[in-house]
């Protein structure tokens, strides 16, 4: 669309862009066909010679999907026949409708990094689907697991204290409440630094008891709108009719320990009464190595509820309660895991936009949701927020993110100019994050 800056792309060279498509993406890829060698021999347990052949086979997709990015050749369109696979090859047409130079064809360094990097993980998942009869293998769940194991000591800091927030929350003044929420936004949020994609699926677990940190890490927060969320939802919750309903969305992102995060703000919401309803959205494929799909959601709750930690257990069983009970639902849709921004959201999938319209207030979390939102483009850091939305405004929504792109608006003039010089890597490092809202106060 005319009049939108341009998107961030690995045409930038040095650029976070550029790196992640030049050392990031192929170390994953790498990882990935390590980690189906690794697998050879319970493919073979499971379907005997078949079982190997496909591991041949996807492997040697693979490959040929790393040697692609790293010549940077052309990019192909999908041949695997599946429910995305049509919306993809057309929207892969329209970025070569955008390069009206004669030959002009996409390509990994030179076509925008949102698309790219979309397409790799998509480009994994054709891989695997092709390869019958391991079609079903998810190649990052390893590491997803093994990221909710290392967090164990903070995972059961966090129910621990849940648990014990639920024994008062009934009797808790308003201000107080506000605080305990305040708190629980704010595990949500550095919850999101623990992502695998960034550290080039290597573990990033949490190891540290987030609760205690977080007066620390306060001055980290650089777009601090956790207010307007609070008059928001007590506001819902005033004027609330006794039968009708506060629906809060979260928009998912990292399985394993950010997840956790979510959950227990989620139980939050329904135990402060903010909210009476929330709406989890996953991703349907394996995606940026830790997203949450429904198997990593039912996994880990399942985990909780098995575990020898009292309140862990305790976290385990009221979850799998609420989500007995219609409080908490999982959704997901393939919108979310096609190239593009949220404000095509209502012309690619308008049951979907249909739907988060139905919300009070939409969470998004992490930074792939961020880069959706504002087009991952190369935005001036103080353009407001609801214009880099760039017409997405399904419900009053909020970004909970830290930074791990180039890209971020709403900020006061100077700040960014101050963190560049006090911090290089700001930007990038996931030290930083935000609560960026939008809609009316
Ligand atoms: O899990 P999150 O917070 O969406 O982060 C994923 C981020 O990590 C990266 O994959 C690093 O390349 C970014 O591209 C992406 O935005
Ligand atoms: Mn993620």
């Amino acid at each position: 669309m005319a009049g939108l800056p341009d998107s961030l792309s690995g045409q930038d060279v040095g650029s976070f862009a550029y790196l992640t498509i030049k050392d990031r993406i192929p170390q994953i890829l790498t990882k990935v066909i390590d980690t189906l060698h690794r697998h050879k021999s319970e493919f073979f347990e499971k379907h005997g010679e078949k079982g190997m052949e496909a591991e041949k086979k996807a492997i040697s997709l693979l490959s040929k999907l790393r040697n692609e990015l790293q010549t940077d050749k052309p990019i192909v369109p999908l041949v695997e026949k599946f429910v995305d696979t049509d919306i993809w090859n057309q929207y892969l047409e329209y970025q070569q409708s955008l390069l009206n130079e004669s030959d002009g064809k996409p390509r990994w360094f030179l076509s925008p990094w949102l698309f790219v990097e979309c397409y790799m993980y998509r480009r994994i998942h054709e891989a695997i689907i092709q390869s019958p009869p391991i079609d079903d293998f998810d190649v990052f769940k390893e590491s997803k697991d093994q990221n909710f194991f290392e967090s164990q000591q903070s995972i059961i800091a966090l129910c621990t204290y849940l648990q014990e927030l639920m024994k008062t929350i009934e009797d808790l003044e308003d201000n107080q409440l506000k605080d305990e929420f305040f708190k629980v936004l704010q595990i949500s949020l550095w919850g999101n630094k623990c992502d695998l994609s960034l550290s080039g699926g290597d573990t990033s677990s949490q190891k540290t008891n987030i609760i205690s940190s977080l007066k620390d890490l306060k001055p980290f927060i650089l777009v601090n709108d956790m207010e307007h969320l609070w008059s928001l939802l007590s506001n819902c919750k005033k004027t609330r009719e006794r039968a009708s309903i506060t629906r809060v969305d979260i928009i998912l992102d990292n399985s394993g320990f950010e997840l956790i995060t979510d959950l227990v703000l989620a139980d939050f919401l329904l135990s402060s009464k903010l909210a009476t309803e929330i709406h989890f959205y996953g991703k349907t494929i394996p995606w940026f190595v830790s997203d949450t799909t429904i198997h990593d959601f039912n996994w880990l709750i399942k985990q909780l509820k098995h575990s020898n930690h009292k309140w862990m257990s305790k976290c385990g069983v009221n979850w799998e309660n609420h989500i007995k009970m219609g409080r908490w639902v999982y959704l997901d849709h393939m919108f979310w895991t096609l190239p593009h921004e949220f404000s095509a959201m209502s012309q690619v999938a308008p049951d979907l936009h249909a739907e988060l319209q139905k919300a009070h207030l939409i969470l998004f979390k992490g930074d792939l949701n961020y880069r959706k939102l504002t087009g991952d483009r190369k935005w001036e850091f103080t353009i407001p927020f609801h214009q880099a939305l760039n017409g997405f405004h399904p419900a009053p929504l909020c970004s909970i993110r830290t930074l791990k792109a180039e890209v971020q608006v709403g900020l006061q003039p100077g700040q960014a100019e101050q963190l560049s010089a006090s911090d290089p890597s700001w930007m990038t490092s996931g030290k930083y994050g935000i609560f960026q809202f939008d809609g009316p106060l």
